[in-house]
């Protein structure tokens, strides 16, 4: 759904999907889609399999089963041509930001850019001193080193880089981990600028219940290996499963709710 509650195309769409480590099963059955333009935040409880189920849709880890089509391409099945077209639409923010730690912001940054459109120097170094500055980073932050960085600039910039190829769809993993609630409360705020400036698509794996409240258009919870709820933050608080009761009905997550003022809506939906 988009902000004016209309639908949109299906830019991820899941389905049966299974993945295992040896016998270990970590999904089955699992259906998800994430629509065009919106922010999806992906919770549950740990190793429940949420960055493993960004893995698998990204191409890192192969299901044992099921489907996964992004852009519409069925991209387990694709030959490697259409997949790298696919993978150029999209950008990754790893958990632990995954920078290049012997390269300056602006290298990391350049780095994608060179590898797949091969301009002129000077101008890979135009545009990333640009993405750098999208992601909320003063210029003399691209020369410097990512050790030179506080943990909150050194996410956003591995935000610039995951910028780079003017992505379509965005996969964040847990972006405010780590970060103090201020530094956190900012970075939601700039996911959601860029969401509305650039119309991106968000897949976000997050413990951060602010956030959920703060950025996310809908919530998926993952649990028994499976999504088991998806929809608005008020429609999956409604679901009776022990976990969606605790993680939102919790101290925690009534704080969350209660900060964002809209405690009065949720307890009237649960009402109805
Ligand atoms: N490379 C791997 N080899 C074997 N098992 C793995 C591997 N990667 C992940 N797992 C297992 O898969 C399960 C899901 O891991 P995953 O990292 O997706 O959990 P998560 O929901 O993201 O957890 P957290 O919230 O703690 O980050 C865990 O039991 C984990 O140990």
């Amino acid at each position: 759904m988009t902000e004016n509650g209309s639908h949109t195309e299906k830019v991820i769409e899941v389905r049966g999907l299974k993945t295992q480590f040896g016998d270990t099963v970590i999904h089955e059955n699992l259906d998800l889609d994430v629509h065009q333009g919106e922010i999806l935040g992906v919770v549950g409880g740990s190793g429940t399999g949420k960055s493993v189920l960004m893995r698998a849709i990204i191409g890192l880890k192969r299901p044992s089963a099921g489907s996964i089509r992004v852009f519409g391409v069925d991209y387990l099945e694709a030959d490697e041509e259409t997949r790298l077209g696919v993978e150029r639409r999209w950008g990754v923010l790893f958990q632990a930001g995954a920078l290049f730690s012997s390269l300056t912001v602006a290298q990391n940054v350049m780095a994608p850019i060179m590898e797949h459109l091969h301009p002129p120097r000077a101008l890979a170094v135009d545009i990333a001193a640009m993405k750098i500055s999208m992601a909320g980073l003063p210029a003399d932050a691209g020369a410097k080193y990512p050790a030179e960085l506080s943990g909150g600039m050194q996410k956003r910039a591995a935000l610039a880089r995951a910028l780079a190829l003017d992505p379509e769809l965005l996969f964040l993993d847990e972006p405010t981990a780590g970060l103090d609630p201020i530094g956190a409360a900012k970075f939601d705020e700039l996911i959601v600028n860029l969401k509305r400036s650039l119309g991106l698509t968000v897949f976000m794996v997050t413990h951060d219940l602010d956030t959920l409240h703060a950025a996310c258009d809908r919530v998926a919870v993952l649990a028994e290996k499976r999504v088991i709820a998806c929809g608005s933050i008020c429609e999956v608080r409604a679901n009776p499963h022990p976990w969606i009761q605790e993680y939102f009905g919790g101290v925690r997550g009534r704080a969350a709710l209660a900060s964002k003022g809209v405690g009065a809506d949720a307890a009237r939906q649960e009402a109805q």
